[in-house]
C-alpha cells in the first residue's frame, strides 16, 4: 500500500465528523486537507497531474459545441471516474484531452505535470505519459502488435531518457506484462487489433498502457461489452499498473467496473460539464436511482445550503 491510499484512508471525512485529526504524515498535505471541506471524496497527497480549468471544445468539422465549461482537478495516486448520460461529452473530454483532431478546445485550460497541455501535439501528449483507451480501438492492418507496441514504448522511454529496445529486448520487456494480463503471447504476432474480439481489443489496450507506463490513463469505456471474467482480469491490470505518481481516469455507464477498480472521486457529467462530483456513493445512487437520484441529491444539498444575505 502506497502512502496516498493509506493517507486517504485517515483523510476519508464523513459529514458530521466533529474534528479533523492532525495526520502526521506529510504536512503539507495535511494543511490542504485543512482547507478543504470535503464530503466523501478521499484527499490525496500527490501533487495535481492534471488541472482542466472551464474548458470548452466544439467538434472541428461542424461547429457543434459539446463541452460547455469542464472543470476536473487530478491528483498523482487517484483514480477518478466519470460518469454521465448518452451524449453528455464523455468521450469529447478524453479525446480533447489527448489532442483528438475532430475537436477545437474553444477556450479554457488543460496543465498537465505543470505545463499546458493544449499547447503540445498528440504525439507529444503520448511521450510525454498520457495514455487514452479508445471505446473502439482501430484495426491496423498490416502492423503487427509487437512491431507497434516496440515503437510506442520505445518513443516513451528516448522521452524519458532510457534506452530504446531491440526486438529482442523488447520481447524480454513484454512477456512479463502479457502474462500479468493473462494474455497469449500470440497476441504480439497478430495485427493490431485486425479481427480482435471485442474483449480482446479491450485487453490489447492495456497492454499498450503496460508497455507505454503511462503517468495518467485516460480509460473510455474500457469495461464495455467484457464478460465478467474479461471485466476482473482488465480491472485487475488496471489496478496492477497504478502507481504512486500515476492517475487513472475512467469513462463508464456502470457501477460494476467501479467495484474493481475503486475511484477517489466519481464526477457526473450532462450537456458538456461535470454538475456533480463525490465519491463512491455517488455511482451508488446512479446504480439506485439513475440520474434522478443524482439531481434529486443535489436539490435536497442545494435547500441546505445557507441562503446568502
Ligand atoms: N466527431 C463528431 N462529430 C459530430 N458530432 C460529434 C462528434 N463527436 C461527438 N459528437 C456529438 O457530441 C455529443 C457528445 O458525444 P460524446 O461521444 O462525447 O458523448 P458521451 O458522453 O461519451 O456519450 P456515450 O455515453 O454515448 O459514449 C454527442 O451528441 C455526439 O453526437
Amino acid at each position: 500500500m502506497y502512502t496516498s491510499s493509506l493517507h486517504s484512508r485517515h483523510c476519508h471525512i464523513q459529514r458530521g465528523a466533529p474534528f479533523w485529526r492532525p495526520l502526521g504524515i506529510r504536512q503539507k498535505h495535511t494543511r490542504w486537507c485543512k482547507m478543504q471541506r470535503f464530503d466523501t471524496v478521499r484527499v490525496f497527497a500527490g501533487e495535481v497531474l492534471l488541472e482542466v480549468k472551464d474548458l470548452e471544445a466544439k467538434v472541428a468539422e461542424t461547429g457543434q459545441m459539446i463541452l460547455r465549461g469542464v472543470n476536473l482537478t487530478v491528483r498523482e495516486g487517484e483514480t477518478h471516474a466519470i460518469m454521465g448520460t448518452n451524449g453528455s461529452g464523455k468521450s469529447t473530454l478524453s479525446k480533447c484531452l489527448v489532442g483528438h483532431p475532430d475537436y477545437e478546445v474553444t477556450s479554457g485550460t488543460v496543465t498537465y505535470k505543470g505545463q499546458n497541455l493544449l499547447d503540445l501535439e498528440p504525439e507529444e501528449r503520448a511521450r510525454a505519459g498520457l495514455f487514452m483507451s479508445f471505446q473502439s480501438p482501430v484495426e491496423v492492418p498490416g502492423v503487427s502488435n509487437s512491431d507497434f507496441l516496440r515503437l510506442a514504448a520505445n518513443a516513451r522511454r528516448k522521452q524519458l531518457g532510457q534506452e530504446e529496445l531491440g526486438p529482442l529486448e523488447f520481447y524480454g520487456y513484454v512477456m512479463p506484462k502479457l502474462a500479468a494480463l493473462k494474455m497469449n503471447p500470440d497476441f504480439l504476432n497478430r495485427d493490431v487489433n485486425a479481427n480482435f474480439s471485442g474483449g480482446e481489443k479491450k485487453r490489447n489496450e492495456i497492454l499498450q498502457l503496460s508497455v507505454l507506463e503511462a503517468d495518467i490513463a485516460v480509460l473510455d469505456e474500457i469495461d464495455s461489452g467484457l464478460d465478467i471474467d474479461a471485466l476482473r482480469d482488465v480491472a485487475d491490470a488496471v489496478n496492477s499498473l497504478k502507481r504512486p505518481n500515476s492517475a487513472t481516469l475512467m469513462v463508464t455507464h456502470y457501477k460494476r467496473l467501479l467495484n474493481y477498480v475503486v475511484p477517489e472521486a466519481v464526477h457526473i457529467m450532462e450537456a458538456g460539464k461535470i454538475i456533480y462530483s463525490g465519491g463512491i456513493e455517488v455511482a451508488d445512487i446512479l446504480e439506485q436511482d439513475g440520474y434522478e437520484g443524482i439531481k434529486s441529491r443535489m436539490r435536497e444539498e442545494a435547500s441546505k445550503q445557507p441562503v446568502s444575505a
